[in-house]
């Protein structure tokens, strides 16, 4: 059995690295409390503050969501301690990359991020809980299988449907549209991602021009990354510049992504986003990550919803709306490993704009 250097079983005691001291220029971006979400008025205040962030650039926050630090802590020691595994180990687990499958190891450096130049992140992902998904894993994951259940779970039928009930009601659609898009138990590629990034030295960075992961958007519908202190992601902000994104201890940093900017014709923004090596006194720390990237429904095509919203803002054009109903009558279940695959293409192949990573044919 693989060693486990810390006991999950017993509340962590690591402190957790510091939030960095460096100024950098913050992006401004709206903080949504869940705790409010079931008081009077209280998701119709959420979907309005969810309306404004998606009206500037598609990023927000969630507080007080109902994990405790504790519940959260243990993941982050969880992936920590599957991410240290010894290669051998890993690999054994590898996802079926080349299928475009996401359903398992991601190794270091499967990314050519520069001509000749390999990224310094790997990750693994577990895929739902549902019998299809089902595979072997690393004996720290078996061991803690009912743990991750259960966060996996929660993140998407409590924390994911309370955020696609706001975005359904800001499209002025029925409370459970969205819902219905991204049912657990139906067959789709959402996944929690347990994520390492290798620091470089400067002499690395200055080669790699300071990118640990290039400019890209999200495929799925919603990202939800849990925030933490090493510094790094930036969002662009539609004038091109880059912001950085703030930790906040203890929220999740939400953005919507392709398939929510297809379904609303760009009105939900898909944001460019990065990550740049950390600031000095971070730079030489591993930087964890802990994301559950939401996906609808395998079965779910990527045409424009008939949203009273989208309706008045001139959105449903006719003429723009037959034109990519052509575009777009492709199922989720067929898009989803199309796009994963580019991540595998040599540099000169991969998509380097907004656009191009949101084109059906590139
Ligand atoms: O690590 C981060 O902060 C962001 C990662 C990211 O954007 C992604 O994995 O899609
Ligand atoms: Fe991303």
């Amino acid at each position: 059995m693989a060693t486990t250097q810390v006991e999950l079983a017993s509340p962590p005691t690591q402190a957790p690295a510091l939030e960095t001291k460096h100024k950098l220029d913050y992006a401004d971006i709206p903080v949504l409390d869940f705790s409010t979400f079931d008081q009077p008025g209280g998701k119709e205040k959420l979907a309005a503050q969810l309306q404004e962030a998606v009206e500037l650039n598609g990023f927000f926050y969630i507080v007080n969501f109902g994990l405790s630090q504790d519940d959260l802590q243990r993941q982050w020691l969880l992936g920590k301690e599957i991410l240290q595994l010894p290669m051998e180990e890993k690999m054994k687990f590898r996802a079926k990359l080349e299928d475009g499958d996401y359903n398992g190891y991601r190794p270091l450096g499967s990314i050519e991020q520069f001509p000749g130049l390999r990224d310094n992140w790997e990750c693994y992902h577990v895929f739902k809980f549902n019998p299809e998904y089902q595979k072997e894993h690393p004996d720290i994951v078996k061991d803690h299988y009912a743990e991750i259940e259960k966060f996996h779970r929660f993140v998407h039928q409590d924390v994911a449907y309370k955020v696609l009930r706001l975005i359904a009601t800001v499209l002025e659609l029925p409370e459970d549209f969205m819902v219905n898009h991204h049912r657990y138990e139906s067959s789709c590629s959402s996944f929690l991602r347990y994520m390492k990034y290798y620091p470089r030295t400067p002499e690395e960075n200055d080669k790699y021009k300071h990118i640990y992961t290039r400019g890209h958007t999200d495929f799925g519908s919603v990202t939800f990354l849990f925030s933490q202190p090493i510094a790094g992601l930036e969002l662009q902000e539609r004038d091109g510049s880059w912001k950085a994104v703030r930790h906040i201890p203890g929220s999740i940093v939400v953005n919507t992504a392709d398939m929510l900017h297809f379904w609303t014709n760009g009105y939900l923004a898909s944001c460019m986003h990065r990550v740049v090596s950390p600031p000095p006194e971070q730079a030489h720390m591993e930087r964890f990550g802990l994301i559950y990237f939401l996906r609808p429904n395998d079965d779910a095509r990527l045409q424009t919803v008939d949203s009273p919203l989208l309706r008045r803002l001139g959105l449903l054009d006719k003429k723009e709306r037959e034109e990519l109903e052509a575009k777009r009558n492709v199922r989720v279940g067929d898009w989803v490993p199309i796009q994963t695959k580019k991540n595998w293409t040599p540099f000169d192949q991969q998509p380097q704009s907004q656009r191009e990573f949101q084109s059906l044919f590139h």
